[in-house]
């Protein structure tokens, strides 16, 4: 495990921090109520006389990640590939996630390679990782490196990238307006901190062929 991925292992790998004051659906409700004040409208017209109860079901599926721990998704492997420890890439797994600066939604691709070493995960358990942290609030940084110590810890492969390219609307519809940039992310890891890995990763990921 590289040193960085290490470092960051403990905060990022254990499940969610769960707030013990997690407040009631009617505090949160009463919330949303505020802040539809605070937008400037009144909650008690018809319209959005359900819209609290809206937002705080649609919040749960927003922020599920937290209930999801990584463990429980990588902890079935395969091992019976005759040997296979070649690159393994899922690459276009989109997703929508919000930052944790303005709650406002980022979302885009997710692109994930491993180097397996004592087996392989099924497929979709990549693309479920992503959902685990891209339902969080956090950086597209944090989620990029999160992914990557995850694989890390429970695969332990030969090396892990991760590449994350998103558009992120705070930056869009918000603030600086400025619509179609889009952020790109990478951590690498073992294998994958040499720069002709991380050719191959990139040639896969825009190419689907090395
Ligand atoms: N590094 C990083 N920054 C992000 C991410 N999502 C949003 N941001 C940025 O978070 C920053 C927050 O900056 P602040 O100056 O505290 O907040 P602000 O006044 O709303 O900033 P502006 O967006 O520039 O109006 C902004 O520059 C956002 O573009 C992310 O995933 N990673
Ligand atoms: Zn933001």
């Amino acid at each position: 495990m590289n040193d960085v991925v290490k470092s960051l292992s403990p905060r990022l790998i254990s499940a969610a921090d769960k707030p013990a004051d997690r407040p009631t659906r009617e505090e949160a409700e009463a919330a949303v109520r505020t802040l539809i004040r605070w937008a400037g409208d009144d909650p008690q017209r018809e319209g959005l006389q359900d819209t609290p109860k809206r937002v705080a079901k649609a919040f749960k599926e927003f922020y599920s990640g937290y209930q999801d721990d990584p463990k429980d998704v990588l902890n079935k492997i395969f091992a019976e590939v005759e040997g296979y420890d070649d690159i393994v890439l899922v690459r276009d797994i989109p997703f929508y996630s919000h930052c944790e600066h303005h709650m406002v939604p980022f979302y885009g691709m997710a692109h994930i390679a491993y180097y397996p070493t004592k087996g392989v995960v099924g497929l979709s358990k990549l693309a479920r990782l992503v959902e685990v942290y891209a339902r969080r609030l956090q950086t597209q940084e944090t989620m990029t490196a999160q992914i990557a110590s995850a694989i890390e810890q429970y695969l332990e492969p030969r090396g892990v990238a991760v590449m994350i390219e998103a558009e992120h609307m705070c930056m869009s519809m918000r603030g600086v307006q400025k619509a179609g940039a889009m952020t790109l992310t990478t951590q690498f890891t073992g294998a994958f901190n040499d720069a002709a890995e991380q050719v191959r990763f990139l040639t896969l990921v825009r190419h689907g062929k090395a």
